[in-house]
């Protein structure tokens, strides 16, 4: 591999931070710095103690590549990519990057408080090196993109964190960036904006952009990362670089090992089994499923949503509903529900065919549904001004905790061989508010469970 094909090059980087117990010793150490302390022939001080965050990390990422940093808190993460996007020094060792770099780090950083949310895009753009009329030319699709109505026109320092995120991702998303650096700001947006960013980040790399991110979220770097990186704490253990789902596992490993967590989960002398319970040699307990539901809070339809088609339908309306045709707004998992497309119909469609995905916060599909199969032979034909409405029926799945998005479509043809007329991306959000998954993103339904305990300890039986 030649270096042209490789966007960034992290070389032996450590850092080291000083640590004063008190602001004094802060001053005392500007006042007599050693080389003033031996001028005056004192004994040579030093008012800080040293915290390497870092030592000797050394990674490349190739053009095109994700990477994943992960790593428990305080190991060094948002320090590393501090150091990469040059707004940090290191102590010893350098960063090379190949093409143009676009950061999203701590909350609003590279924006003025002060200047309003317009003002602030120009900014940001003469940061990375885009000239005013660059910046005038993408500003309306950034506006569109953060879509925070006429706060764009307010001082950054009357927005919520979420519309910072929100003009922060937008423009680094329209700078023609070829590098992407990200820490943990995709926490931060509401659901719809996490998935119009996941859609961007697809797109990016598609398109041979290379990115990082922080995250605590293992699944989003098995999903999003090619390959990814491991910080301890302290620089206690070497970092690990390589493969994102070997290192993921190490990361789970090392955040499951920590002896604290061990000290306080097992106590086994305080579990014992009462004497009744000893007199039987088999005992069989039976799960208790009732009191672990899943609990769903489900939007109405999204009008106004993000979408595209050719326009030949036009869906009007998306929903879960109940036997009796009442829309719902709370689900239980394995509830009997109707989710339901309704459509209206603008020109002759031959073989139209309805369908909805079920997506999680990483923009993965869990489930997908279509009617294309199971009515072909139907040789179905809707005409124009048609009013069509598909109903799907099925008993609702368990979901792991998380915010969750429903795509509707409806599509004019066969298999792959057809036209797109009307797909909305996020029509319908579900909320978890509560999961009886602990891993994981879907349960099975009807789950009976039972443990038998057999031992030659017991007597008798049950
Ligand atoms: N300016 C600073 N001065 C002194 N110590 C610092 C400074 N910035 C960070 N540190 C320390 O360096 C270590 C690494 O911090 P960093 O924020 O890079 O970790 P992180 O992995 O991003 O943590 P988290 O997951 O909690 O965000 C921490 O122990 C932190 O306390």
């Amino acid at each position: 591999m030649s270096l042209s094909d490789l966007a960034v090059i992290v070389n032996d980087v450590s850092k080291c931070y000083q640590i004063y117990e008190q602001p004094a010793d802060r001053l005392k150490q500007m006042l007599f710095p050693p080389l003033y302390q031996h001028v005056l022939r004192k004994v040579s001080k030093q008012y800080f103690s040293e915290y390497w965050a870092l030592k000797n990390v050394s990674f490349t990422v190739e053009k095109g590549q994700s990477v994943g940093i992960v790593g428990k808190n305080g190991a060094g993460k948002s320090t590393l990519l501090q150091i990469i996007c040059g707004v940090l020094f290191p102590t010893f060792g350098g960063v090379q990057l190949n093409g143009r770099i676009a950061a999203l780090l701590e909350l609003g950083t590279g924006f003025n408080p002060e200047f309003t949310g317009v003002e602030n895009i120009y900014l940001y753009g003469a940061i990375l090196g885009l000239d005013r009329n660059e910046m005038a030319d993408r500003f309306d699709r950034i506006a569109a993109f953060a879509d925070i109505g006429n706060y764009i026109n307010q001082p950054i320092k009357t927005f919520s964190s979420g519309m910072v995120v929100r003009l922060a991702f937008a423009v680094i998303a329209h700078v023609d960036a070829d590098i992407l650096v990200i820490d943990e700001a995709l926490a931060v947006g509401d659901a719809f904006f996490q998935q119009k960013c996941i859609r961007f980040l697809r797109c990016h790399k598609e398109k041979g952009g290379t990115s990082l991110f922080v995250t605590h979220d293992t699944s989003s770097v098995v999903t999003l990362c090619d390959k990814a990186l491991l910080l301890f704490p302290g620089s206690s253990r070497t970092p690990i670089f390589g493969e994102s789902e070997d290192v993921c596992k190490l990361y789970l490993e090392d955040l499951y090992s920590d002896p604290e967590r061990e000290r306080i989960l097992l106590h086994p002398d305080k579990f014992q089994r009462n004497s009744q319970e000893k007199s039987h040699t088999k005992k069989t307990l039976y799960g208790d499923l009732t009191s672990f539901d899943s609990i769903y809070a489900v939007s109405t339809f999204k009008h106004g949503a993000e979408d595209f088609g050719k326009g030949g339908a036009v869906i009007i309306d998306a929903g879960f509903f109940d036997d009796d045709g009442h829309r719902l707004s709370m689900i239980k998992g394995e509830d009997t529900v109707s989710f339901i497309i309704k459509a209206k119909i603008y020109r002759h469609i031959i073989w139209p065919a309805f369908g909805f995905m079920l997506k999680n916060s990483l923009g993965e599909y869990l489930f997908t549904e279509g009617t294309d199969q199971h009515f072909r032979s139907h040789k179905l034909v809707f005409d124009e001004n048609d009013i069509v409405v598909a109903t799907f029926s099925f008993t609702m799945p368990h979901l792991f905790r998380g915010q969750y998005m429903i795509n509707v479509a409806l599509a004019e043809g066969i298999g792959d061989e057809h036209i797109q007329h009307h797909w909305i991306h996020d029509a319908v959000q579900i909320d978890v508010l509560s999961s009886r998954l602990m891993h994981g993103h879907s349960g099975m339904n009807n789950v009976k469970m039972s443990i038998e305990i057999q031992s030659d300890s017991f007597k008798g039986t049950i």
